[in-house]
């Protein structure tokens, strides 16, 4: 169950690869609009190339040099939606018996395809309720039961967990994370737990391309886009090398830092990042930072606060750099800190790793 595609789509600025390695499961994530629905349509079905191919266990699904284009229904790919879109009029074993039926099995074996389907997501007890009569969380395993049903080579998820309370998502999570092991399945989502809980391998997408993919483990550990820096908890600076450890920033200057044992050196005036934790940064009014001149300290303006736990999130703008730091709230209040005031950053270069971007 292998699944490759490249595909461009003019209109909506995508040009972009996603490959899943049989009985993988990818996280796709990225900001809004950088194209993740747009994968998902493609792949589906749904959504056609101007340029690309893809295949599925070796099955051409479209391939515009050919003109080849296999429809929706006989692709193999499930894509379960983030709502679940059940069919109203239909039980629930109706509704996992769908896909089976559809596939041409005799009633009585989509009946037990339905209700081994159920019991795999622990909802046997649903099976004669109607869709009106279900939980958002219930309908949305019944939701995944009816994806399965139609054993799909490729299972798509389109942020399972954005229609869901918060008090729904913990069950769904544990479910997914028990039904995706070892199948060929691709999940968007907007949570770095979701990708770490879930899938082998991350790609982010950014403005219609993939700006970084690898195991969800080292990616979240050294990211080298900024939204894979956001969702690991991590500020994130881009520049040119200007020696080992240290890199140029626009509106920073040069940021000083630690680089990498071993591999991943940028050479001098190679792209490089610089990434570093907010608790590592220290906030000082402006005019009152210490002297002795730590190597990292910029002068900042502070747009917004923000409570975080048991810290306050400080976000705050260098000319061209947003840079976040976490404060106690004591701290915070010592520092009569507020929107508009004038800080300088201070982070150890002990705290800030140097890496090839
Ligand atoms: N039906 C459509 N027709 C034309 N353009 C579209 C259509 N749907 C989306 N787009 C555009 O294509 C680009 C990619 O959108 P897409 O929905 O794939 O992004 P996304 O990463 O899934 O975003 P989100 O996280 O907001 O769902 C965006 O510029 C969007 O405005």
């Amino acid at each position: 169950m292998t699944f490759r595609m490249h595909a461009v789509v003019g209109e909506r600025g995508v040009d972009a690869s996603l490959d899943v390695a049989d009985g993988e499961t990818v996280a796709v994530l990225g900001p809004n609009g950088a194209g993740k629905s747009t994968l998902f349509g493609l792949a589906a079905g749904l959504v056609r190339a101007d340029g690309g191919r893809a295949e599925l266990d070796g099955r051409v699904l479209f391939d515009t040099a050919t003109g080849e284009w296999v429809p929706p229904h006989a692709r193999g790919v499930a894509l379960l939606a983030q709502e679940p879109l059940l069919f109203p009029h239909l039980s629930v074993l109706d509704n996992v018996a769908f896909g089976p039926r559809a596939a041409g099995a005799p009633r009585a074996a989509a009946r037990a395809a339905a209700e081994h389907w159920l019991g795999e997501v622990d909802a046997a007890a649903l099976a004669d309720r109607r869709p009106a009569q279900l939980s958002g969380g219930q309908a949305q395993r019944v939701a995944v039961a009816r994806a399965l049903a139609a054993e799909p080579h490729l299972l798509l998820l389109d942020e399972p967990f954005a229609a869901l309370d918060v008090a729904a998502a913990p069950a769904l999570r544990r479910l997914l994370r028990r039904v995706l092991a070892g199948r060929t399945a691709v999940v968007i989502t907007h949570e770095a737990l979701d990708a770490h809980l879930l899938a082998d391998r991350v790609v982010v997408l950014e403005g219609g391309r993939v700006a970084e993919e690898g195991p969800t483990a080292a990616l979240l550990e050294r990211p080298r886009s900024r939204f894979a820096a956001g969702l690991a908890g991590l500020n994130f600076v881009r520049g040119p090398a200007t020696a080992e450890g240290s890199l140029f920033v626009a509106g920073l200057g040069e940021v000083f830092g630690l680089g990498p044992a071993g591999h991943d050196v940028p050479s001098s005036g190679d792209d490089a990042v610089a990434v570093f934790r907010p608790a590592d940064v220290a906030v000082f009014r402006a005019g009152e930072e210490p002297h002795g001149s730590p190597r990292n300290s910029w002068r900042a303006v502070v747009r917004e606060l923000e409570p975080r736990g048991p810290q306050i999130r400080v976000h705050a703008a260098s000319p061209g750099t947003a840079l976040v730091a976490d404060l106690t709230p004591a701290a915070a209040a010592e520092l009569d800190l507020a929107p508009g005031a004038d800080v300088v950053l201070v982070v150890k270069a002990a705290a800030v790793s140097v890496y090839a971007g």
